[in-house]
């Protein structure tokens, strides 16, 4: 992608109502402007980002067996009327009438939604176990929407939803999104921590958050620092018996404030390694039984041939919000710093003599060469000066820079700059892409 034909607004400095450091990158960075309190449009270096962000998100969601499918934004009033949270979801709820009068709502949960469609088809307990997910816009009417996309209130999330016959067997699909969870924010580099959590609105009574540490994050958090660095399960588990991996981090302290027992943090938790903190919830999980089964007649035939309500949880990951959490744990002074499975292109080739044709024509060799190797590249091809093409580059954070100026073209070399490390070195190009990878 040449830089010259691309659109990335970039900014000198970031406005002053952006607080805390990922809201301020992010515009910047040219990624997001806001269009309203809450609401933005994610311009082309951002939405890059949130592509690869989901992409993650899936793959790690359909390892774990859940399924795919897309629901509404909007959806019937009727619908929540049934499981009773019309009234009580509270301000929260952007409501909507249409044209004939009906009463719609712009979703900022799909519980209800999720629970009609399976009772619409699923009537026995052999289509069980089954979990169905979409990544999807929600809006919730955020009294003070703040901190750029980390609050917002039209914001992208990735629901899942499990439906079980009983709790044994909704507790492995439970355990199946816990171990999924772990591995989805180790992919993007996170270090995101499960904790005890209040159910709120959602309900039930086992419910997890996950949580990264950041100096910006809205939660108070209290845990075990031997939780922060246990390496994720990976990939290579056995999906039907997680319970020893689940119960290898919950039986350690984790919890935030709502559910903070300071006297059991102290007797759990040995001196050195007891951590408070702030953090960022990234994903947030829940068991709730019957809770819209219930209401809603949800049932199977179980193997007796009696009706069962389904048993089921829902398991929400801030798709959105990632991209602020990540920057908020990935950053310096120079800009933001993107873990390699999340950048928006992998290296950025630097012209730093955009009128030489010498130059031109090594660093289109160049360009030419990544992409044959399958790296996504951004070709600063402008007639910038270099201070601020490195600039550029440090600001928007891509992980490799590979520089090409006059004086490298007579040697047969190139600079290779490792955005992360600030690493450098002067090197052929064949060397060079092997040390990229
Ligand atoms: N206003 C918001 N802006 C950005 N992300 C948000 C916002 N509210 C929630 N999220 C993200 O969405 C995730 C899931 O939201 S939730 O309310 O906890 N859970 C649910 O909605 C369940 N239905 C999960 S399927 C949260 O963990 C958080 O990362």
């Amino acid at each position: 992608m040449r830089l010259s034909r691309y659109f990335l607004p970039t900014l000198k400095e970031a406005p002053s109502d952006a607080q805390i450091v990922s809201h301020q990158l992010m515009l910047r960075a040219g990624m997001i402007k806001q269009e309203a309190a809450g609401i933005y449009a994610w311009l082309p270096l951002g939405l890059r980002v949130l592509n690869r962000i989901e992409q993650i998100v899936r793959e790690e969601q359909e390892r774990a067996g859940a399924v795919e499918l897309l629901m509404p934004t909007l959806q019937l009033a009727d619908l929540w009327r049934e499981s009773g949270r019309y009234d009580a979801y509270g301000p929260e709820m952007l409501r909507i009438t249409d044209r004939h009068e009906r009463e719609l709502l712009y979703g900022p949960t799909n519980e209800e939604m999720i629970t009609d469609i399976f009772r619409g088809f699923v009537k026995s307990y052999k289509a069980l176990p089954l979990n169905l997910f979409h990544i999807q816009w929600k809006f919730r009417d955020e009294r003070r929407p703040r901190f750029g996309v980390m609050r917002g209130r039209e914001f992208l999330m990735k629901d899942a939803y499990s439906f079980d016959i009983d709790e044994a067997s909704a507790r492995r699909a439970y355990n199946r999104m816990f171990v999924a969870y772990l591995n989805t924010f180790a992919r993007m580099g996170l270090k995101a921590v499960p904790m005890r959590a209040d159910t709120g609105p959602i309900g039930g009574d086992l419910s997890h958050e996950f949580i990264v540490l950041a100096d910006t994050g809205e939660s108070q958090v209290f845990c075990d620092k031997q939780l922060v660095e246990m390496p994720a399960p990976g990939a290579d588990v056995d999906w039907n018996d997680l319970q020893a991996i689940v119960d290898g981090r919950t039986s350690l302290y984790a919890a935030t404030e709502e559910m903070h027992d300071a006297a059991q943090f102290e007797s759990q938790t040995a001196d050195g390694d007891r951590l408070t903190a702030r953090g960022i919830e990234v994903g947030h999980i829940f068991y709730f039984g019957t809770k819209y089964s219930a209401p809603m007649k949800a049932k199977v035939a179980g193997p007796d041939g009696q009706d069962t309500e389904v048993h089921m949880g829902s398991y929400g990951v801030g798709v959105s919000r990632l991209l602020g959490a990540i920057i908020e744990a990935s950053h310096d002074d120079a800009g933001i710093i993107w873990p390699d499975a999340v950048a928006p292109f992998d290296v950025v080739v630097i012209n730093l003599r955009a009128n030489d044709p010498g130059v031109c024509e090594a660093c289109e060799a160049a360009v030419e060469a990544l992409e044959a190797a399958g790296k996504s590249v951004l070709y600063d091809d402008t007639d910038e000066r270099p201070g601020g093409k490195f600039a550029t580059a440090d600001l928007i954070g891509i992980p490799w820079q590979l520089t090409i100026g006059p004086k490298g073209v007579a040697e047969g070399v190139v600079e290779l700059k490792r955005r992360a490390s600030g690493e450098k070195s002067t090197l052929p190009l064949d060397q060079a892409m092997e040390r990229i990878g």
